[in-house]
């Protein structure tokens, strides 16, 4: 089953995928930021000197040039929608080429980590949020909710090394686009402009749902964000994708016979199928009753346990495109907690490797 299922998975994430052309090597300055270049460059020499407390200061990235000695008006660098996307392409074909990892894609890790990066916003204090990529330090690395991200930070090393003007934050916001998009889920806008910040911005331990706890807990924590009933359960939908690694979360198993293409089953299974406790030495989860191979959380359980959440499963498992609709709204709005965007900042929609 196993088996089958990837290989069907596979089959729909690669059909009609036109070949990439290969992402320019060109280096921009981050948009929303301007960067000046001290120095001339010299003539005919295309050498940049990465200028490495420069680009933290602007918090994102910065190029200076030289050039012998003769001063030339500071010039601007920012980065455009085209740079943007070669670095969406760099991450969709590396989707493509590591496809042995779990059920064939990181794409659901890189999709985790996105929403890790974004879900400890508190919209009391302003703090947390995609807007800084802390994940990078301890304590907030080893937080026990964040186990397993690494294979997703690392994933996004040689990105992050190919484009160096992009910050973290913006490139792992990024990745979660590219794996939703990837994954044949809806397309979903982008607004650069993310800053890295130090180790003093990490947000304390326990801003991120617990997977044990049912409602009352999920409305504290979404809540916390400055999401709905209906936004939670829409985001909830992205446990169609992936799975739960026993040495990561505890936890064991996927949600869907599908784990690496966007749709509603998770909505339908919850609703459909019947859900038992899983006899095991491991934490308390559901399995399904008919083949013992799909598992829910605790907190995944509550959506049907409780009535106004249950509506909106209901809504989800009738209407994918209203799920799609929805499930992009709110995941731009998770990933935009706490970004101070600048007025003009452009939205950018990706093109996927299906188009
Ligand atoms: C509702 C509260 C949530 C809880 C309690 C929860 C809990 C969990 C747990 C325990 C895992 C397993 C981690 C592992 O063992 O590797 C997991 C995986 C995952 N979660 Fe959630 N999650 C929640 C919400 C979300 C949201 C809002 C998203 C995205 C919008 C999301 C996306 C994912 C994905 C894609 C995976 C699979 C990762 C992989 O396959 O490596 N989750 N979640």
């Amino acid at each position: 089953m196993a088996t089958a299922t990837r290989t069907f998975a596979r089959a729909l994430r690669t059909s009609a995928r036109p070949a990439l052309s290969a992402a320019p090597r060109i280096a921009f300055r981050q948009s929303g930021h301007r960067f000046y270049s001290s120095e001339p460059a010299k003539k005919g020499s295309s050498a940049w000197l990465w200028l490495t407390g420069a680009a933290a200061a602007a918090g994102g990235g910065a190029y200076f040039y030289l050039n012998g000695s003769t001063p030339v008006t500071p010039k601007v660098f920012e980065p455009k929608f085209e740079d943007y996307q070669a670095v969406y392409n760099e991450i969709a074909n590396r989707l493509e080429e590591d496809e042995n990892y779990d059920d064939g894609s990181y794409g659901p890790v890189l999709l985790r980590l996105a929403w890790h990066a974004s879900g400890t916003y508190d919209k009391e204090t302003g703090t947390g949020g995609s807007n800084g990529a802390t994940m990078r330090f301890s304590p907030e690395a080893d937080h026990g909710a964040n186990a397993g991200l690494k294979a997703a930070r690392d994933f996004l090393e040689p990105v992050k090394a190919k484009f160096p003007w992009i910050s973290y934050s913006d490139l792992w916001i990024i990745g979660g686009i590219c794996a939703i998009q990837e994954m044949m889920g809806p397309k979903i806008p982008f607004r650069p402009g993310r800053q890295d910040k130090d180790v003093s911005a990490c947000t304390p331990d326990g801003r991120l749902p617990d997977a044990a706890q049912g409602q009352d807990h999920l409305r504290n924590i979404f809540y916390r964000m400055g999401f709905n009933d209906q936004e939670i359960v829409a985001l909830a939908g992205a446990h169609a994708l992936g799975r739960c690694h026993p040495d990561r979360s505890g936890y064991s198993g996927p949600w869907t016979f599908s784990p690496t293409v966007l749709t509603n089953d998770y909505f339908k299974l919850l609703l459909e199928e019947k859900w038992q406790w899983k006899k095991w030495n491991g934490p308390k989860q559901y399995e399904d009753k008919k083949t013992k191979s799909l598992m829910m959380l605790p907190a995944d359980m509550s959506l049907v346990q409780d009535k106004e959440f249950k509506k909106w499963v209901q809504k989800y498992a009738a209407d994918n495109d209203l799920f799609f609709k929805d499930f992009a709204a709110v995941i731009t709005k998770l990933f935009e907690l706490g970004v101070p965007f600048k007025e003009d900042t452009p939205t950018y929609v990706f093109k996927s490797t299906r188009e």
